[in-house]
């Protein structure tokens, strides 16, 4: 990917840069008069969010994290598309193990848009599509496009459209690293009285009566939510709202100090530095798509 080409399409002065991040993956950097990002057109992620009333981006990024082609950068906001989690089935064809987390963090994305709105907000559009090589991977027709809005708040929006002439399933989610102060200090309202499936214990259903506190390595696909939560951290003195429609699931992960040692992208105490917050439809809650049909996936972030 040329950098000076993408500037010559999409820079605009001062406001919406194309830069060889690090790795040397191209990325766009935005600054607005309401906040700043950086955005990986590698991987289709959000690696920086930062209003310019905060002095704390609203994203984790790991000093260990990887970036390269072919690697997921643990931070920010990877997405995982056409599947959460561990695959279930072999590659039909190599009949290996399929990715975790699906293959679109993982791969070249396009710049469709880059625009400055009237009010000031800045909109990127960014979207990658099926390839021969997908389609060994997953056998279907694609086009999947990212939005994102950077204005007070920040707004993702995913759409997956079938291109395709037979239907699919698909899981997902926009995988949310959030910068915190002290993980051990934070409070997540919206989760109260919800089911959850505990991964660290072998998908076994449980029940969430209060708000969520991280004591523990945690790992859950929380069901039957509301479509808000807050996220409440003294440390940083801020309560950061995620609002969000086409969820069925919110995912809560923290590794604690036992995963965070066995991580090899993550430092050992980088598990006190953030909480995932992961808009999904995960585990059981498939989103099937006919040909020439689409669905969203959509989180806001922001201050309150
Ligand atoms: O290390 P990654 O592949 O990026 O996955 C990091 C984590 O993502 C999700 O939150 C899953 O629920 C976890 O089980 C997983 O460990």
């Amino acid at each position: 990917m040329n950098i000076q080409q993408l500037n010559t399409d999409f820079g605009i002065e001062n406001q919406i840069l194309c830069v060889a991040g690090k790795g040397g993956l191209p990325c766009i950097q935005v600054n607005n008069a309401k906040a700043s990002a950086l955005i990986s057109i590698y991987a289709g992620q959000v690696l920086s969010f930062k209003p310019v009333n905060q002095t704390e981006d609203f994203m984790f990024i790991s000093e260990n994290a990887y970036f390269a082609e072919g690697k997921a950068a643990k931070g920010g906001v990877p997405i995982c598309w056409p599947w959460f989690g561990a695959a279930t089935e072999l590659d039909h064809i190599t009949q290996e193990k399929k990715p975790d987390h699906g293959f679109v963090r993982t791969r070249f994305w396009s710049v469709v848009t880059a625009e400055m709105l009237d009010n000031g907000d800045t909109k990127i559009v960014l979207e990658i599509s099926d390839t021969e090589e997908t389609r060994k991977i997953w056998p279907y027709s694609f086009n999947l496009i990212l939005e994102i809005l950077i204005s007070d708040s920040l707004t993702l929006q995913l759409t997956t459209r079938n291109t395709g002439k037979q239907p699919f399933s698909i899981t997902e989610a926009l995988h949310t690293y959030l910068n915190v102060g002290d993980v051990t200090q934070v409070e997540v309202l919206g989760l109260e009285n919800t089911e959850y499936l505990d991964k660290n214990s072998g998908f076994a259903k449980a029940y969430q009566a209060g708000v969520v506190k991280i004591f523990e390595p945690t790992d859950r696909i929380h069901s039957a939510i509301t479509h808000q939560l807050i996220l409440a951290d003294p440390d940083f003195n801020r309560k950061i709202k995620i609002s969000s429609s086409g969820n069925q699931n919110v995912v809560v992960w923290n590794p604690w100090i036992e995963g965070a040692t066995t991580v090899q992208d993550l430092d050992k105490d980088d598990y006190k530095r953030f909480i995932c917050l992961e808009v999904a439809n995960a585990a059981g809650h498939d989103v099937e798509i006919k040909p020439n049909c689409e669905s969203r996936l959509k989180a806001n972030y922001s201050v309150i």
